[in-house]
């Protein structure tokens, strides 16, 4: 299945406008030659360790017999449940291989206790986990780990036979992980997380579950030759030139047969451009959201389709088709070449660390926490002081943050809870949307600190945030750490909250309580 992209009316013309140039520069040959001055002479010391990715679909290729090896390995010993613990770049590509292919893998990608435990305490005898991180010192991963490590032990299970670590040669991990016998996967150091779906991180866990993990690359192989030619019909480069155009991409799957494709490309749209104050918001929609109907200006449409060529775009929507493994490649390349149009470098985050110092901080200094501005419905309302200033229900302090939207600018849930028991929460998005009539998007935190999270920081000031917490009763303990989950957890909220309002951006945060009774409260406050 070859890749394609159609582009419609704006958006064709916004491609149009910069295919000519790109093709004359020979951008796409460049690229795939890894030629790191593409981005400027400010990006160019980054870029010239970040291009590996061009060429993944073959480096990779010498993993898939030892990952099939120890597949049927762990099948023989009865072990057929996989978990991966891993953030970001660590974790979305496995999870939309897995799911497009139909097989199993349970993505912990969470520092909630329920949603930590519930992992950890199910079918431990059949259970191995892999356990990813490019820099080997992600705080989420580490803290999943030890929980898993310390469960196995305490079933009497030797964890050196479950352990499986993907990261990059020399990080703390790999030494660590050798000392403690588990088995190491290294991964190509010169690809970045969010470009790495075809190298051991996407390949590992995914072909652990069962994928066919040759295929993917095969695919890939495919159109990494097609987008790499310097012509106006190149796909990568229509796509990249036409996504550049607008501060907002919504992407809504119209009969592909990829499973969550969007949570993929949000974090490489979202991290590789928001930053310096410019970028692409990715806003994943579903296929009866408001933004669809009611069209912000500000707002392009990808629609990911079974087939670009049989029902191509109209209006001003780009459609794009492909397979799995193509579709990595084409929108790889298109974010490389929507960097080169911004002019911004793609391969750096350079606010992704402002929240994790917050949440540290906090961690380590363990303030009492900030008072409720008020309780309404058994729901603690906090938030800066332009939201809650004069509010005392939940309804009006919602108006107004929707009213703090800025004309150019968008709404972000972000939701700290356990996303199986609250996964009722999505369906605010769609509310929020419409009230609104802008952007909006959806995250479950920790995850989206490690995707939208450095738009929000680094991209254009535009945005108003709706951050949902819960308490738990059930704590959960990180072995050997200071911090529980539950302790972490809130820390990474009020931390990203606390930088976000540094930013000038208003926030609103609300706590459900302890057992999340006011999950109603709150759903009847906005959709009323
Ligand atoms: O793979 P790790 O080093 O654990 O990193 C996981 C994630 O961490 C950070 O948030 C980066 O901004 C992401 O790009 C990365 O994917």
């Amino acid at each position: 299945m070859s890749i394609k992209v159609s582009a419609a009316g704006a958006a064709n013309a916004a491609a149009a406008a910069k295919v000519g140039e790109l093709v004359a520069e020979r951008f796409a040959s460049r690229l795939f030659a890894q030629d790191a001055t593409l981005w400027g002479p400010e990006a160019e010391a980054e870029s010239a360790i970040r291009l590996g990715w061009t060429r993944a679909h073959e480096i990779s290729r010498e993993l898939v017999d030892g990952i099939v090896a120890l597949r049927d390995e762990f099948a023989s010993a009865g072990i057929t449940r996989f978990v991966l613990c891993g953030m970001g770049g660590s974790s979305l590509a496995p999870e939309v291989i897995t799911r497009t292919a139909g097989v199993e893998l349970v993505v912990l990608d969470s520092t909630d206790p329920a949603q930590v435990r519930a992992a950890v305490e199910e079918d431990l005898e059949r259970t191995a986990i892999v356990v990813s991180s490019k820099s080997g010192s992600t705080v989420e991963t580490d803290s999943q780990r030890r929980a898993f490590v310390s469960a196995f032990e305490a079933a009497g299970i030797d964890p050196a036979s479950r352990v499986v670590i993907v990261t990059d040669p020399g990080s703390p991990m790999e030494e660590a992980s050798r000392a403690a016998g588990y088995r190491v996967f290294l991964a190509d150091p010169h690809v970045g997380g969010r470009f790495s779906a075809l190298t051991a991180f996407g390949l590992v866990p995914s072909g652990l579950a069962g994928v066919d993990i040759a295929g993917l690359l095969d695919d890939a192989g495919v159109a990494a030759t097609a987008v790499a030619i310097d012509d106006e019909s190149n796909p990568a480069l229509v796509l990249g030139a036409a996504i550049a155009a607008k501060r907002f991409l919504g992407i809504v799957d119209d009969g592909t047969s990829i499973v969550g494709f969007g949570d993929w490309v949000e974090q490489l749209i979202a991290e590789s451009t928001g930053k310096d104050d410019l970028g692409i918001l990715p806003v994943v929609l579903t296929p009866g959201a408001p933004e669809i109907d009611a069209r912000p200006a500000d707002l392009q449409l990808v629609r990911v389709a079974a087939d670009a060529e049989a029902t191509p775009a109209g209006g001003d929507d780009i459609t794009v088709s492909g397979s799995l493994g193509g579709q990595f490649v084409l929108w790889e390349t298109a974010v490389a070449v929507a960097g080169a149009v911004i002019g911004i470098n793609p391969y750096d985050q350079p606010d992704v660390e402002s929240a994790k110092v917050a949440a540290r901080g906090l961690l380590e200094a363990t303030p009492e926490p900030t008072p409720a501005a008020f309780v309404s419905e058994g729901v603690e309302v906090r938030g800066s002081e332009t939201v809650v200033a004069g509010q005392s229900t939940l309804g009006g302090a919602i108006d107004a943050l929707v009213a703090l939207i800025p004309a150019d600018g968008y709404l972000s849930v972000q939701a700290y809870v356990d996303r199986n028991r609250f996964s009722a929460l999505e369906a605010l998005r769609d509310e929020l949307a419409k009230r609104s009539g802008r952007p909006v998007t959806f995250g479950w935190g920790p995850r989206f600190l490690h995707s939208t999270g450095q738009f929000h920081k680094g991209g254009p000031k535009v945005g108003a945030f709706l951050q949902i917490t819960s308490g738990e009763k059930n704590d959960l303990e990180i072995p050997e750490r200071p911090f529980t989950f539950g302790t972490l957890i809130s820390a990474q909220a009020a931390g990203d909250a606390s930088v976000l309002e540094s930013h000038g951006q208003p926030v609103l945060r609300i706590d459900l309580g302890e057992s999340g009774s006011g999950l109603d409260a709150l759903l009847g406050a906005i959709s009323r």
